[in-house]
């Protein structure tokens, strides 16, 4: 017998893909219905990728071209699937920690860039803002964050909340602080298999009584390995940022750190990049700049990328000795630091404020507005 395609698209017409609502003619999973004497073949493309959905689509469209078309049809069903793929932006892994807003991973390619410097004084400057600010250092090899808040001698306390004992993160110039660096010796070298450290970074991120939190920011360790990834899993990171010198071989490795944020397993958007020591200025000079590292190299990487400069911080003996004795330099009312520092951290608060205004509003809660915090104006 010789069958006819418009009759078996008229079959078709009477069966829907298994999760999909329309008829598979009408939804376009039918491609192509090709008729070669009594043989039929069909070719479909469905959403579906588990074999038994593929079974069910095969199945029903033998039985209902056997019964509405010809009981005797040879009929050969070829299947393909199409997962649609995940919108890839703003995507929020691990589990959202109750009480924490946003969560900025610092880091930087190389390690000396200033990632640790940069990280204390966006910390305090938030702080001076208004803002509820965690600072977590996870620098397993090199935490800083004791000696840049002058509590390298403290230890955070036990508190109970809910008959659970939980960490107290110790706090210091208004930002609560907990670092890999309390639980190990000053002159202890420990040597972190990354399990291990995943799991003390877990206990200081879900064991520790942190409250409310608007800004967490994360001192990551400098380069792009295996411990990133587990932390990049283990959280829900909203947005990094990348801290580099204008220096060739920092821009190199700035460049894997994009790269590693951006790359499919990890897919946590770039909120832009820093330029520390971008240039020198002596005191008794402070018109001067001397490029030391090169000019604006950063900032050219930064576009090329095609992700935000986020502000140039410069090299200045002060930054250096306020990191060492514990308090940082953003600190000094009324200087050239602390205006650089406000100014990077502007342009922080604004990429995430931009970036949360583009999530679906059932996520988790997110600041979506700069309003009560008057030091912040809405470009
Ligand atoms: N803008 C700056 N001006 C002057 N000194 C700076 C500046 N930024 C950082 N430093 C100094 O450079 C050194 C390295 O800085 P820091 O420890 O912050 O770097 P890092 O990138 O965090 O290093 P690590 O490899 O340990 O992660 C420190 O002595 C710090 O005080």
């Amino acid at each position: 017998m010789k069958l006819d395609k418009n009759d078996v698209l008229r079959a078709l017409e009477n069966i829907t893909v298994p999760g999909e609502g329309k008829n598979m003619v009408e939804s376009g999973a039918v491609k192509n219905v090709q008729i070669f004497g009594d043989e039929v073949e069909v070719d479909i493309t469905i959403k579906n990728p588990s074999l038994q959905a593929r079974k069910k689509t095969e199945v029903e469209i033998l039985k209902v071209i056997h019964r509405e078309v010809y009981e005797k049809a040879k009929i050969k069903v070829n299947i393909k699937v199409d997962v649609p793929e995940r919108p890839k932006t703003n995507e929020i892994k691990g589990k959202p920690i109750p009480g924490i807003q946003n969560i900025i991973a610092v880091a930087s390619g190389k390690g000396g860039v200033g990632k640790s410097t940069v990280t204390a004084n966006l910390a305090v400057t938030l702080a001076k803002m208004g803002f509820k600010v965690g600072l977590l250092d996870a620098d397993i090899y090199g935490p800083s964050m004791p000696i840049m808040f002058d509590v390298a001698h403290e230890k955070p306390l036990a508190v109970n909340i809910d008959g659970k004992s939980k960490m107290k993160p110790v706090e210091s110039y208004g930002v609560k602080l907990l670092s890999i660096g309390f639980f190990t010796q000053p002159n202890q070298a420990v040597i972190w298999r990354g399990p291990m450290a995943s799991k003390a970074l877990n206990q200081m991120i879900f064991d520790a009584h942190w409250g409310e939190i608007d800004f967490m920011l994360l001192d990551l360790p400098p380069g792009t390995g295996d411990i990133h990834l587990s932390i990049m899993q283990a959280m829900p990171v909203t947005g990094a940022v990348i801290v580099s010198t204008p220096q060739e071989v920092a821009l190199a490795d700035a460049r894997k750190g994009v790269a590693m944020f951006k790359q499919d397993s990890i897919n946590v958007p770039v909120l832009g990049i820093v330029e520390n020591m971008a240039y020198f200025t002596p005191e008794e000079l402070p018109n001067n700049k001397y490029y030391i590292f090169g000019k604006e190299g950063a900032k050219n990487l930064a576009e090329d990328l095609k992700v935000p400069f986020l502000g140039e911080i410069p090299l200045v003996q002060s930054i250096r000795e306020a990191g060492d004795v514990g308090r940082p330099a953003a600190l000094q009312t009324a200087t050239t630091i602390e205006e650089a520092f406000e100014a990077l951290t502007k342009n922080v608060v604004q990429e995430v404020v931009d970036r949360n205004e583009n999530l679906p509003p059932t996520e988790a809660i997110k600041i979506t507005t700069m309003a009560g915090c008057s030091a912040v104006k809405k470009k």
